[in-house]
This record gives structure tokens, C-alpha cells and sequence, in this order.
């Protein structure tokens, strides 16, 4: 697993954008196979998704050959809502970006059979041979995409019943009123996730802190579903200072140290 801690939110972004930027643009140099690229929402990646417009606005990279997979959606707000992540995904990166709408993925919160949609999801995601990249946040509680504690670490895409913690935080969103916030959602699963070439996660601010300690110290347990990200070959955490308060001094030590000639921003393009 590598490390890469950064002063602040917008260093952390700035790091991870380009980071993601230069992967697609390297395999893009070397292979006319669209780009497979899982992408979260919520409020870390906002910064990453602001740099990577800015980039493609540049001209630096293009999203024409890039194929995207949402990690997940609640089940039963109409896709137009302005809390559903369709419109999330649409307002803050679709619409700025040369990605064509068929090149979009996202999981149908509507569906009649919510079973056969996840299948579909996962059988779509096999028919172009796996993500490239999976890019994803963290929730204080250690989830992954909607992979509340205790889920498999096996899972896949399917239908889970979010945790009160979790509709408690995502109430800021609606109102404050945690009776808006939806029950349920489809998420890919902890493996669909982990079963990516490379998985990247974005952890910011010390509410993260006890989560990231369990990603990076813990012991590998479906308790904290982020810690599975132990056992990939290609884990990345991009994080802040605040995020990294739960570390052990040596633990936090070790990773400036390693990855000291690889922080600067400007150095990545
Ligand atoms: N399903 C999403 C997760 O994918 C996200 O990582 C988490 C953290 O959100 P934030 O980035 O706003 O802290 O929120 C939601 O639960």
C-alpha cells in the first residue's frame, strides 16, 4: 500500500487529480482500449474532480475513450433528484467534461428487479475486462462505495441497508433531516472494488482519522470493509494532514519518509 500525505484538502486533490490524469493519459499513449475509471461521490473527490476538469478544459487529457462506473446509488429517489448521485455525477464532472453520455455508467436506484441490475452492472464491468482504476472516498465508519461495516469483503454489487451512522452523516445533504435520507442503495461490492488494477482512496480531515488508521494499521477485517484494501497489490490513500491524526508517529513517519521525493503537485505531469 503507498501513502501519500499532503498538507491540506486542496493539495490532496490537486495530487490525486493528476495522479489519475497522467494513469489515463500513460495507458492512452500505449493502447487504444478505452480507459476503465470507477468514480465515487460525496464531498472528497469534489476538488479532485474540480482539477481534472481543469485539465481536460486544457487540453491535457481527454475523456472521449474513457468508460466510467459509479460505485453506487440510493435506491428510490428519482433519478433527476438533486441528492440522487446521477445528478451529483452530472453537475459536478459530467457536464464539464468531453465524456460521451453512452460512456457513462451508473447503477439504477429504479429498477424494477434490483437484482438483475446489479448483475447487469457487474457483467458490463467484465465485458471490458475489469476497471483500471478505482476511485473511491471513505466514510468515518471505514466504508467503502456503500460497503457498511460488516459487509463481505468478498461482496459485489448488490443492495445494502445503510448503517444509522451513515444516514445520520449524509443527512447534511437533506436538510439535516435523516428521515430523507434513503434506506437503502446498490454498491458495487468490497471486491468489485478490489478486484481493480488499481484502487485509489481519498481521505481528508481528522473525522477520517480513525478510519485511516484502520485502513493503514488495522488488522484486515470485515469491521472496517476499507482495511481490505490491505491485500491489493495496487492500493493508493492520497491524504491530509488532519486525516492522518490517528497514526502512529512511526507509521506516519515511515510513509513522508518513502514517498518524500513524490509529493510535490507540480512534479506529477
Ligand atoms: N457512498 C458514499 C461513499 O462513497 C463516500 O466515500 C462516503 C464519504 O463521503 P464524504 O466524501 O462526503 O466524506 O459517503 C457516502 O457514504
Amino acid at each position: 500500500m503507498r501513502v501519500i500525505i499532503q498538507n491540506d484538502y486542496e493539495k490532496l486533490s490537486l495530487w490525486a487529480a493528476r495522479h489519475i490524469a497522467k494513469t489515463i493519459k500513460d495507458h492512452q499513449k500505449v493502447s487504444d482500449r478505452p480507459f476503465i475509471l470507477g468514480l465515487p461521490t460525496g464531498s472528497s473527490p469534489i476538488g479532485t474532480y474540480k482539477e481534472l476538469i481543469r485539465l481536460n478544459k486544457a487540453g491535457y487529457i481527454s475523456f472521449k475513450n474513457v468508460i466510467t462506473f459509479n460505485m453506487d446509488e440510493y435506491v428510490g429517489l428519482p433519478r433527476d433528484h438533486e441528492q440522487s448521485y446521477w445528478t451529483f455525477m452530472h453537475e459536478n464532472f459530467f457536464n464539464h467534461i468531453d465524456i460521451p453520455a453512452e460512456n457513462i455508467n451508473m447503477l439504477n436506484g429504479n429498477a424494477e428487479d434490483v437484482k438483475a441490475e446489479c448483475a447487469r452492472y457487474e457483467e458490463k464491468i467484465k465485458s471490458y475486462g475489469g476497471i483500471d482504476l478505482f476511485l473511491g472516498g471513505i466514510g468515518a465508519d471505514g466504508h467503502i462505495a456503500f460497503n457498511e461495516p460488516f459487509s463481505s469483503l468478498s461482496s459485489r454489487t448488490r443492495q445494502k441497508t445503510l448503517t444509522y451512522d451513515t444516514k445520520v452523516m449524509n443527512s447534511r445533504f437533506f436538510g439535516g433531516d435523516i428521515n430523507k435520507v434513503p434506506n437503502t442503495a446498490l454498491t458495487v461490492g468490497v471486491q468489485t472494488v478490489t478486484d481493480s488494477r488499481e484502487v485509489v482512496v481519498l481521505v481528508n480531515g481528522h473525522s477520517k482519522a480513525r478510519a485511516l488508521q484502520a485502513t493503514i494499521e488495522g488488522s484486515v477485517s470485515q469491521a472496517w470493509t476499507c482495511s481490505a484494501l490491505q491485500m491489493h497489490p495496487n492500493a493508493l490513500i492520497v491524504c491530509d494532514e488532519p486525516a492522518c491524526g490517528e497514526l502512529k508517529v512511526d507509521t506516519y513517519k515511515y510513509f513522508k519518509d518513502i514517498e518524500s521525493t513524490n509529493l510535490d503537485v507540480e512534479k506529477i505531469l
